[in-house]
């Protein structure tokens, strides 16, 4: 068949302890450094958003083409080389036969029941692609000040509907925001829309209306809970705590609060549009069959001979 479809525990025959050896690493890693399970996470929305889930976000610049990871959208975004420790111990056991897309995706997949989210079951069988998708990434990826009608809109490209995306934007219920990304609402002067009681501590960690791009001065995303993906994003953003004016619009919109007010109230509810969410991001047209290849190196495509 030209184009297989992903199925359950693709692996089952040819590396049945797959799905055990990535989720023992990402237990491992979790104990070690806690934000590797953010990046895990995040991994997922960078990988699969912009065109396929076929691990182009993994790959290093080369001389012929600028990596995902260092475009301004992949700002701040950390723990690549733990994800060549997944890999590592994955090809010890079966060398050659699971894909990095699909390592990325898994680890996700556990790195949201490390922070406290639902496990949510995935399929595999994705291949991983050749090339770097830098030079469409803004096509997809939106700005952290992007409209609401734009995100809704790019969401829907890929059949993620409004609660779904509201239930996506729940990933900022843990991890952090670099003051770059900031500032904007700090100077010249405060931006009236925020909680003034959460001004102070936002002028604190970002004390500077031109950060030092070397200092690493950031603010945690949700102060209240910075650790766990639960929905203390929402009671934040109703709140007027949230950081970026993505976060911010997502409790003004119309079209997005009621599902915020939801969400707020019922984590039940939101880790059910969650799952539902990441299952959609995690199938957006996949590399299958014979198409990419299964990499040795995450960060590297293959050799041809
Ligand atoms: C409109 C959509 C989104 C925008 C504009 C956006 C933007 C951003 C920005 C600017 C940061 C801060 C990076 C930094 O300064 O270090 C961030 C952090 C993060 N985002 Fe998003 N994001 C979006 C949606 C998502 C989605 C859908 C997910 C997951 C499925 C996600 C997961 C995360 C996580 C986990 C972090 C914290 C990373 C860390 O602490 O290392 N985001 N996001
Ligand atoms: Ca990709
Ligand atoms: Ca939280």
């Amino acid at each position: 068949e030209e184009n297989p479809s992903l199925v359950m525990d693709y692996y089952k025959d040819t590396c049945p302890q797959a799905e055990e050896i990535i989720k023992e690493q990402v237990k491992l890693l979790y104990k070690r450094h806690k934000n590797t399970a953010f990046s895990w996470l995040r991994n997922i929305f960078h990988d699969c958003f912009v065109e396929s889930c076929d691990a182009s976000l993994l790959l290093d610049s080369t001389r012929r083409m600028l990596s995902e990871k260092e475009t301004d959208r992949s700002f701040g975004m950390r723990n690549f080389r733990y994800i060549e420790t997944i890999k590592e111990a994955v090809e010890r056991e079966c060398p050659g036969v699971v894909s990095c897309a699909d390592i990325l995706v898994l680890s996700g997949r556990d790195g949201i029941v490390a922070l406290g989210g639902p496990h949510i079951p995935l399929k595999t069988g994705r291949r991983d692609g050749r090339k770097s998708r830098a030079d469409i990434l803004e096509q997809h990826l939106p700005d952290h000040n992007e409209s609401m009608s734009v995100v809704l809109e790019r969401f829907a490209n890929i059949g993620i509907n409004t609660p779904g995306v509201v239930a996506l934007l729940g990933s900022h219920s843990v991890g952090r925001t670099h003051c770059v990304k900031l500032v904007h609402r700090l100077y010249p002067e405060v931006d009236p829309q925020l909680n003034p009681d959460h001004v102070p501590h936002m002028l604190k960690k970002c004390p500077d209306p031109i950060p030092d791009p070397k200092a690493v001065q950031y603010v945690r995303n949700d102060r209240g809970t910075p650790m766990v993906l639960d929905n203390n994003y929402y009671r934040n953003i109703l709140d007027n705590k949230g950081l970026m004016l993505v976060d911010h619009q997502l409790a003004m919109d119309k079209r997005t609060k009621p599902y915020v007010k939801k969400m707020a109230k019922s984590q039940n509810y939101f880790f059910k549009e969650f799952a539902r969410a990441i299952t959609i991001l995690s199938e957006n047209n996949p590399l299958t069959g014979t198409k990419g290849e299964i990499r040795k190196q995450c960060n590297l495509a293959n050799k041809l001979h």
